[in-house]
């Protein structure tokens, strides 16, 4: 792994509708302040250039396509996204013990740097009527230490979870399993569609290792502040 372009703990996620916007916006940040975040609509509309250009510029990228599919499909699909040379990926752990192995394999067969490989276990947006319904009985926290067991059985690096279970993880799975936790609000932001959330510096108290944080910088008057305030919220 190469050096790390920054200690910011953020992850800005880049969720604009276009690559105009997005540039926009990222050229009014250091790649010393933040990483960046990649999602399906920005890459489904920019592709592969956005990232490369990003990277370019110096900041490290996290590829979230939340790959969930056979185990072939996933591992191609990751072994394109290390092509891209981008810093983190995601697969759901939704999709099986050995969809996340054959994933990992696929990228320890490559030589030279390979991405973060992280599972995404329940999404933030889901609380525990929405997991009833789609026949997962238990509370979210029930089922993200489960999926976020098998993600550490299959060799994955870590999981994308609420901050709300960061603690449980890292009690359960160790401080090295990597905790990437969306669903970040900073005092008094709105919640938008997040159900289960946090402040940054409770986030990170509860051992998150990165913070995705998107609409309360991206849609912030002066985002750079935010993403300042949110930094310094931060620094030991
Ligand atoms: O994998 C993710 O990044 C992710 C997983 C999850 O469970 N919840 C979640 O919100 N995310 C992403 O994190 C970002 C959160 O954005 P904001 O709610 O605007 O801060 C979005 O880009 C989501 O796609």
């Amino acid at each position: 792994m190469t050096q790390a372009q920054t200690d910011s703990r953020v992850i800005v996620a880049l969720d604009y509708p276009d690559a105009a916007r997005a540039r926009d916006f990222v050229g009014r940040l250091t790649p010393g302040s933040c990483r960046l975040k990649i999602g399906k609509e920005l890459f489904t509309r920019a592709g592969p250039a956005l990232v490369e250009e990003l990277q370019g510029r110096g900041f490290e990228i996290f590829l979230d396509l939340k790959f969930h599919d056979i185990p072939n499909t996933v591992a191609r699909a990751c072994e394109a996204a290390a092509d891209l040379g981008v810093w983190m990926v995601n697969v759901h752990t939704l999709g099986g013990s050995r969809m996340m192995v054959t994933a990992r394999e696929a990228l320890e067969r490559r030589s030279g740097r390979r991405p973060l490989l992280i599972g995404v276990t329940i999404l933030t947006s889901m609380g525990e009527g929405d997991l009833a319904e789609v026949g997962l009985t238990g509370s979210p926290a029930d089922n993200v230490a489960r999926l976020a067991g098998l993600a550490q059985a299959a060799g994955l690096d870590g999981v994308v979870c609420s901050p709300q279970e960061s603690r449980l993880l890292s009690g359960q799975l160790g401080s090295g399993f990597v905790l990437v936790t969306p669903g970040v609000r900073p005092a008094g932001s709105t919640t938008d569609d997040q159900q289960r959330i946090m402040t940054p510096a409770d986030a990170l108290a509860a051992g998150s290792h990165y913070l995705v944080i998107g609409r309360p910088i991206t849609q912030a008057e002066d985002p750079v502040a935010v993403l300042e305030a949110i930094n310094r919220e931060l620094a030991p």
